[in-house]
């Protein structure tokens, strides 16, 4: 239901609001788009808000954190026990995340969506972890649902809130194996060039990573023109979830950024359930990770920053923040051509 009604709720972003923040940008005295993908950022951001009036003074990372059954087949180099040790760091300020939201001016919202234990994050558990997707379906069609419309709402949430841009993240030892899945089916590329070591595999776990995301594929047989079976069959709640900020974020007209590799993932299951919520999309990083560039580029969408990260939880979106806000100062505080008396130059093309 609330899925459906976001689903209709997605137009495409306001032409005229773009146009309006580009005739903006070259009034500005400055070389013309010189600031380059900053302005093209907030170009986009005026298409996606409507309005050619930027503020992204409130800040949000949304971290959706969960466990994945398939870490079962020895497809991960840390135990699952990680993810609620790092989840609950985010709460108490000690994870990378969190401290990188303090110096950005962030508000963090780590969810438990799916961890394997009870903890002490806003709880929208959908269930204790996934089943092993190489043994049969990670979760139903209806808990995959559940947990897309627990993103969607969340996202109407924070812009209740004030919030004007959201970052999107997530924690979940094993996720990098159901990502690797969602880019095999959806982009129809072999399992071995879209899957990578996550974080920190040896050879030997990589080896049993490709086979066990082949068993999953096998078995499962997911439809790579649904998002939604493909995210139940060999995805994850954090992945459902994340789908669901973005669709969310497309519904309201707010930004969502795209992360790293897990988060990619995601927008990719988001663009399949919904083609036009990419262009309430921004991508801040070149995940290391394989399938990255793979998966953007099948969005149409380039990455702002390739500073080889592949830390996950909202990093790389977070990293993006600081840029934004310089190219927003600029957008609104300097001067134009007319007020510092310089003459615009023809533009050569
Ligand atoms: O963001 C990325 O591109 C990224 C790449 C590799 C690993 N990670 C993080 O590492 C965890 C998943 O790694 P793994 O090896 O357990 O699948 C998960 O918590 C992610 O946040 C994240
Ligand atoms: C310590 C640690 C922190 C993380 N943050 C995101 N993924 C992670 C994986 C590990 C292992």
């Amino acid at each position: 239901m609330i899925l459906e009604e976001t689903l209709e709720k997605i137009k495409k972003p306001s032409q005229e609001a773009m146009e309006r923040c580009r005739q903006h940008w070259d009034s500005i005295a400055k070389p013309l788009h010189s600031l380059g993908k900053l302005e093209d950022a907030l170009v986009r951001i005026a298409g996606m808000t409507g309005n050619e009036r930027i503020h992204l003074d409130k800040k949000a990372l949304v971290v959706m954190c969960a466990d994945n059954g398939v870490v079962e087949e020895g497809v991960t180099q840390s135990g699952q026990e990680v993810t609620a040790i790092v989840s609950e760091n985010m709460l108490s300020g000690k994870a990378t995340s969190s401290i990188m939201c303090r110096s950005t001016g962030a508000d963090i919202f780590p969810v438990d969506i799916g961890i394997a234990r009870d903890t002490s994050l806003r709880n929208e558990k959908v269930a204790y972890g996934t089943k092993n997707m190489a043994k049969g379906p990670a979760m139903t069609r209806q808990e995959a649902v559940q947990a897309i419309e627990t993103g969607i709402r969340i996202v109407r949430e924070l812009k209740e809130k004030g919030y004007q841009i959201l970052a999107t993240g997530e924690m979940g030892i094993g996720n990098t194996t159901t990502s690797s899945a969602l880019a095999a089916v959806f982009l129809g590329i072999p399992v071995e060039a879209v899957t990578g070591r996550g974080a920190g595999l040896s050879t030997s776990g990589l080896t049993k990573k490709i086979s066990a995301i082949h068993q999953a594929i096998q078995v499962n047989q997911p439809d790579p023109a649904d998002g939604i079976d493909v995210l139940a069959k060999v995805g994850g709640f954090d992945l459902a979830g994340m789908a669901g900020l973005f669709l969310g974020g497309a519904a309201e007209g707010i930004p969502v950024v795209i992360d790293g590799i897990i988060s990619e993932a995601a927008a990719l299951a988001a663009y399949v359930i919904c083609p036009n919520c990419v262009n309430y999309m921004i991508a801040s990083h070149l995940s290391k990770e394989p399938a990255a560039q793979m998966i953007l580029s099948k969005l149409g969408l380039d990455a702002m920053l390739d500073c080889e990260m592949h830390l996950g939880e909202g990093t790389g979106a977070l990293t993006l923040f600081p840029i934004l806000d310089l190219a927003c100062v600029v957008y609104n505080s300097m001067s134009t051509f007319e007020e510092a008396s310089i003459e615009q130059y023809e533009h050569l093309v």
